[in-house]
């Protein structure tokens, strides 16, 4: 039996999308979903190992492929210690901090977790790439103004670094000759100045920049401390009010930005204020990043699933276009993605990367 397929997993609070490539192609995939019912019985997500494992292997017999057929297995990475961008081979010590979620609990935890256990059933490599870790800041970039509180880097890595490596190419440039701001617009937001290749700063998806349709972004510091101090909510309801019910949800009652946009054309004023503010930040923190690049840009790029909508991407070039040259790219494919980083060791082009060596 020949070993040419690539198993591709990437785990997400709700679903395991999975995906089996030859060479660049994309064979087959599918959103293994998992019932709130299923997940609330385990306590941590590193418990969900078996669980979501077993669905995986069921899914591989079920479209006809055998772990014999796998030439190498790659998971999305998670919340590690800061790290270099790139991919890594999968090891012990990795995995250690992938269980005991060393900056956190994230479903992509399991991501390289589950890749080591199916690539050493067979015996094969595993991979992960650009997890959110990922970490290629500017040390004036971690000053937040008060010592004992940095500012991190967490951000949707994976996706903003294959949209500037395609980029690139479309460029017919190498990623390390450009200067770029990218914004992933999703269900959470990220805004990232690339300098040569580097991210060297980012808002940090989950806590601070532009509101998202489910995250707060920044708020005045003054008054969530009040809120936290008025004895009216555990930590746990102030977490869920800044990530996962703030944004577009804690106003309009929707993270869906297609439900806001047609609340809006049915006339619903609130929704296009809200949605407005929403845009009005996105851009306001994209001049922001600008600055980081001493308005030395190439392009300012607009990704994840709100740059589908020509109404936001309209609303938010009007306001950087005197920057740079504005390109779409809508969506995200964390699939081809994670796939492509492992092309990229396998063909020699990139080294792969150890995590022990890497971080400190
Ligand atoms: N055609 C569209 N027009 C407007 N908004 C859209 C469109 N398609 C998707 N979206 C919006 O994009 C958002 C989700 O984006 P995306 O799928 O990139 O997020 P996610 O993967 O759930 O989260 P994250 O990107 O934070 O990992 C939702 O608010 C969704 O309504
Ligand atoms: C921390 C940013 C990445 C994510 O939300 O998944």
């Amino acid at each position: 039996m020949s070993r040419e397929y690539i198993l591709v997993i990437n785990p997400g609070s709700t679903s395991t999308k999975v995906a089996i490539f030859k060479g660049y192609n994309n064979m087959v995939q599918k959103n293994l979903n998992h019932l709130s019912t299923e997940l609330e019985r385990f306590s941590k997500i590193a418990e969900q190992f078996s669980y979501r494992k077993k669905m995986i292997l069921e899914w591989m017999e079920e479209e006809g492929f055998s772990i014999k057929e796998l030439k190498a297995v790659v998971g999305r990475g998670g919340l590690l210690k800061p790290m270099p961008s790139g991919t890594y081979i999968v090891t012990d010590p990795m995995i250690h901090d992938l269980k005991i979620g060393v900056q956190g609990e994230h479903a992509s935890n399991l991501g390289g977790i589950i890749a080591k256990s199916i690539a050493d059933e067979a015996n094969v490599k595993s991979f992960i790439v650009d997890p959110v870790a990922v970490d290629e800041f500017h040390e004036v970039a971690r000053i937040s103004g008060l010592p004992d509180i940095k500012r991190r880097s967490l951000l949707h890595a994976l996706n903003i670094k294959a949209v500037a490596y395609r980029v690139a190419k479309e460029k017919n440039c190498h990623v390390n000759d450009l200067n770029m701001v990218i914004a992933h617009l999703g269900g959470g937001i990220s805004i990232v100045p690339i300098q040569k290749g580097k991210m060297i700063d980012a808002n940090n998806a989950n806590e601070m920049g532009p509101f998202s349709p489910e995250r707060s972004g920044s708020v005045p510091v003054g008054d969530l401390v009040k809120m936290c101090f008025s004895g009216n909510y555990t930590l746990g309801e102030i977490k869920k009010k800044i990530t996962g019910k703030g944004g577009l949800v804690a106003y309009l009652g929707t993270n869906d930005a297609r439900e806001v946009e047609k609340m809006i054309d049915d006339g619903d004023e609130k929704a296009k204020l809200v949605y407005e503010a929403m845009g009005y930040q996105i851009a306001k923190e994209i001049g922001a990043m600008a600055t980081v690049l001493k308005g030395e840009v190439d392009a300012i790029v607009l990704t994840g699933g709100m740059a589908y909508s020509k109404r936001l991407t309209e609303f938010i070039k009007n306001r950087i276009g005197f920057i740079a040259q504005v390109i779409i790219h809508p969506g995200e494919d964390e699939m081809t993605a994670l796939n492509e980083g492992v092309h990229r060791v396998l063909s020699g082009e990139e080294k792969v990367k150890i995590y022990e060596q890497e971080v400190k």
